[in-house]
């Protein structure tokens, strides 16, 4: 955001807290960073001293012939070893800053992560001023106005340097005249002051033009990534796609060039009130040494500090500008987040969640394959039934209730089918349920308790889903299942256990490296799998999952990509691996959803239909109607099902 927008004091608090943050980069580099400051900024007024010194000596040692020239050899020392110091201090210089801010950066950035993720719900991240803020509080430099923490930090201190070196070089005019000092520091504060106005300016005409960049970037991404590439060459969009990038790119820097030239202009304008002034001093400082009125010294060391006063001007406020915007969009996002006040570091969680956890186990055999089963620990949930008491939800931004007073239980070691038409709510049952949404009506209860008293870290750990657009990591096809329980290190037995399951283990005995085959072409050894393999590898996740004490396992068109023989061994499979955990099933297939022990109908955020796949066909309501729709369209061969709604 641009920075004009908060006030002064804002502004200060940011820096200091800036300042602060550099605890993060260790001591040992952060006191290297302050000691190479004071070295780098001491120097200048050391090195006007040093030469003043020694020319002040040359001249008096010219009339005393070579006996003179012993009295030197400090002065002349003393400025070699300025200059050596500074060469050496340049060398360190960059690592130094360079590390500084690396460790700041990272220890900023996974703070970030932290907070964005434990965000209670997803709602908040859903909204476009939400993402602007993730997108700067990121920090990651995409353009000339965005900084990192630890750049603006290091900027920071290298500017707190420039006060020393200013305070240190007025010491030394002030030994020729005291009024050099306000004749050369007031007209510098001046013109620092107009620059900084044209740099805020440019920072704020930079940053309105992000809704440019933003349609830039949808036409460069579709001409240079993976994804698109089909459509771009199938349509013929190269050509266009290329005149929109440039139509928008022209769109979002000609406010800022032209900003620019401005500036520049206004530069030279401001020149004489810089070289004015330095002149002045130049020539005065000469006139009081050559008229006696100051040493040879004191006036050539005052004539050196005289340029070195306007360098210490002219550092470039953008890199603290950028850091403090990237701070303050990361507090906005603190704010818009919902993050919990104390976030539980897992091992504490893990051991608060005593009273719910459940100890799992899975073997590795076809025949072992039952995962889940329950230990009680401490207050094992009584009834572990899922209900929705009148729940209600409309989304953010509108007025319709997608969910309307909904009432429906899920029973431990039930399969419940959820059918519906597209847009009938199911898949926000879905996120309600696993408290990605809150309801704005009723309430959802586990074991007699709402679900956001038991705590949603922990709800969730008795859920496991399967969303429609689950992730599709570029790792190992191991490590993406094991992803369904980060929480637990890593097994290999039971992620093959849950892709047995899950009837991975057929596509798994013919990639290249089996379970440790990567799962994207762009990597080496790497492969790209179908949609409906991809689904088994989704299943299986959420199967996985269920080894640290999911009980409840949600399926979101699990099979939609998959083919009717793999689709009926993945629910044979399903319904020996469930154990007595609840299996919700989301499906447009109804043949598949007969099995169900009960299928309910979901028709405008209600619940109109529940029962049996036979009693709902007797009741030859909306389900019937459907099925039948369905059951027709198979035998007129517009599926490979042997007879009506059956899969095999
Ligand atoms: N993030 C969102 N913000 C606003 N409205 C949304 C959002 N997600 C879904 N909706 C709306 O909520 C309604 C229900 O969507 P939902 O995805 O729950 O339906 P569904 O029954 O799962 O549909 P389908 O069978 O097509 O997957 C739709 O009208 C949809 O436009």
């Amino acid at each position: 955001m641009p920075v004009t927008w908060v006030s002064a004091r804002q502004q200060v608090l940011v820096r200091l807290r800036l300042l602060k943050m550099l605890r993060a980069a260790g001591p040992l580099p952060v006191g290297g960073l302050v000691m190479v400051t004071i070295v780098e900024s001491l120097s200048p007024a050391a090195a006007a001293a040093a030469l003043g010194l020694l020319v002040g000596r040359l001249v008096a040692a010219l009339g005393e012939g070579a006996g003179g020239l012993g009295a030197l050899t400090l002065p002349a020392a003393a400025l070699v070893g300025v200059m050596l110091v500074g060469n050496l201090i340049d060398s360190a210089k960059e690592p130094l800053h360079y590390l500084v801010a690396f460790r700041l950066d990272g220890a900023y950035r996974s703070e970030l992560s932290r907070r964005v993720s434990t965000g209670r719900t997803i709602a908040a991240l859903e909204r476009p001023s939400v993402q602007g803020h993730v997108e700067l509080a990121r920090a990651d430099p995409r353009n000339w106005t965005e900084r990192t923490p630890g750049a603006g930090a290091v900027a920071l201190v290298v500017m707190v340097g420039r006060a020393l070196t200013l305070a240190s070089t007025s010491v030394v005019l002030a030994v020729c005249a005291w009024w050099l000092v306000p004749l050369l520091v007031l007209p510098a504060i001046a013109v620092q002051w107009l620059s900084s106005r044209d740099i805020d300016r440019w920072f704020v005409l930079w940053r309105g033009g992000q809704t440019e960049y933003h349609r830039r970037r949808v036409w460069s991404d579709a001409n240079l990534d993976a994804g698109p590439a089909k459509e771009v060459r199938i349509f013929g969009l190269g050509e266009h796609v290329v005149r929109r990038q440039l139509h928008h790119t022209r769109e979002q820097y000609a406010p800022v060039w032209a900003h620019q030239r401005a500036s520049l202009t206004r530069h030279w304008l401001l020149a004489p009130m810089v070289v004015g002034p330095l002149a002045a001093a130049m020539v005065s400082a000469a006139y009081l040494a050559a008229a006696g009125r100051v040493s040879l010294a004191a006036g050539t060391a005052a004539i050196s500090a005289s340029a070195v006063i306007y360098r210490t001007f002219w550092g470039d406020p953008r890199d603290v500008l950028g850091a403090v915007s990237a701070l303050n969009a990361s507090d906005r996002l603190r704010e818009a987040l919902d993050v919990p006040p104390a976030s539980v570091p897992p091992e504490a969680s893990d051991a608060a969640d005593a009273s719910y956890a459940s100890a799992t186990s899975a073997g590795p055999g076809r025949t072992a394959q039952r995962v889940g089963t329950a230990q009680r620990v401490g207050t094992e949930p009584q009834d572990r039934t899922v209900r929705f008491e009148e729940v209600s939800f409309t989304y953010p931004g509108s007025d319709r209730a997608v969910i309307d007073r909904l009432d429906l239980e899920i029973r431990p070691g039930e399969l419940l089918a959820v059918v519906g038409l597209n847009g009938a709510g199911k898949s926000t049952l879905v996120k309600l349920l696993a408290g990605l949404y809150e309801p704005t009506g009723g309430r959802i209860t586990y074991d007699g308790a709402d679900i956001r008293d038991i705590g949603l870290d922990r709800w969730r750990r008795h859920l496991s889903v399967v969303f429609q657009d689950f992730v599709r990591y570029h790792l190992s096809v191991a490590d993406n299942v094991a992803l369904g329980s980060a929480r637990v290190p890593p097994d290999r037995h039971a992620v093959e256990a849950a892709g047995l399951a899950a009837g991975l283990d057929a596509v798994v005995d013919r990639l290249p490296l089996g379970w440790d085959t990567p799962l994207a072409r762009t990597r080496r050894g790497g492969v790209d799998l179908s949609g409906g393999q991809w689904q088994q590898v989704g299943l299986a996740r959420a199967l996985y999952a269920m080894r640290t004490g999911a009980r409840v396992l949600v399926l979101d068109e699990p099979t939609a990509h998959l083919d009717v023989q793999t689709e009926f061994e993945v629910f044979d499979r399903l319904a020996t691996y469930r154990g007595d955990a609840a299996v919700v099933l989301i499906s447009h297939r109804l043949s598949t959803v007969r099995q169900a022990d009960r299928i309910v109908l979901i028709d405008r955020g209600r619940v109109t239909e529940s029962g049996s796949h036979a009693q709902l066909m007797a009741a030859d309501g909306v389900y019937a109607n459907l099925f039948n729709i369905q059951a027709e369209r198979f035998r007129q061969g517009y599926n490979d099902c042997a007879e009506d709604g059956e899969i095999s």
